[in-house]
């Protein structure tokens, strides 16, 4: 059976199937949301299929809630988890410190309270997402609907004192209506270029009242695991001061979560 993978998508599975190699048995996983975080869940589901892994898996959407019970992950709520020992979740854009952009797929909101609730969080992702300075991907801001124009005018007020200059704010959209999240919320992308302070920024935009969380995620992040198309996949750990480079041979024929242990 020949098989359509991207460059993208091969870097992408790459970096999962790394990243499912640091769950163990009876851990509490937090399971990220994406296009990337798809490929991870699913190689999680590999491992709880062929090996009898068990876990239990926290969500971050319902898209990934429905995926992972589809796969046969246990899912629980955070509540009943409590804490986790470990979230892997994708990012759209990563700097040096692991300072992460989130919430291109409209989920950082819960996103960042799983990951927050966790011992460790790794972000998987492919090289293109690996930035110096954060800022080319819109920053994602979860604003309440009620009151929205008014809370953009006080974000774009905020950017304005902060001397963001030529910054642009649009509202999120599904076809002709605005993106809802699942905690039923909008979302306003703000276009800046360049975040030369993130930690200020994200201060000053969660003060705003009708921001609910924004999708800077700061000293959340501890390990970023880069995938590549041709199968070699790069592990950094910032609280080790490691890293790790692995070549794994990605099948190019047949089912991709055949087997997925390195
Ligand atoms: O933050 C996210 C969802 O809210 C995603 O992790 C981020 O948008 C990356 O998505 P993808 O893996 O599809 O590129």
């Amino acid at each position: 059976m020949s098989r359509e993978l991207s460059p993208t998508d091969t870097a992408k599975y790459a970096a999962s199937r790394r990243a499912v190699g640091f769950v163990e048995d009876g851990m509490r996983v937090g399971l990220g949301t994406g296009s990337t975080a798809a490929f991870m869940v699913r190689c999680l589901g590999a491992r709880v299929r062929d090996e009898g892994l068990k876990i239990r898996g926290v969500p971050t959407s319902s898209r990934t809630a429905a995926l992972a019970r589809e796969v046969g992950i246990e899912v629980v709520s955070l509540d009943d988890a409590g804490w986790l020992d470990l979230t892997i979740d994708g990012a759209d854009e990563v700097d040096a410190n692991l300072t992460l952009i989130k919430g291109g797929g409209g989920a950082h909101l819960q996103e960042k309270v799983v990951a927050s609730a966790s011992d460790h969080m790794i972000v998987i992702t492919d090289a293109a997402k690996q930035v110096a300075t954060l800022g080319a991907f819109p920053l994602p801001v979860e604003v309440l609907g009620f009151g929205l124009r008014s809370t953009q005018k006080l974000i774009a007020a905020t950017l304005a004192d902060m001397d963001v200059l030529g910054h642009e704010i649009t509202l999120r959209m599904a076809g002709d209506a605005p993106y809802i999240t699942d905690e039923g919320n909008h979302i306003l992308d703000l276009h800046l270029q360049r975040i030369g302070d993130p930690a200020q920024l994200s201060g000053a935009l969660n003060q705003i009242a009708g921001v609910v969380e924004n999708g800077l995620f700061i000293d959340i992040c501890d390990r970023v695991i880069i995938g590549h198309e041709d199968g070699r996949v790069i592990t950094r750990d910032i609280k080790q001061g490691t890293l790790e480079e692995v070549r794994l041979t990605i099948p190019e024929t047949g089912n991709l979560y055949n087997d997925v242990s390195d």
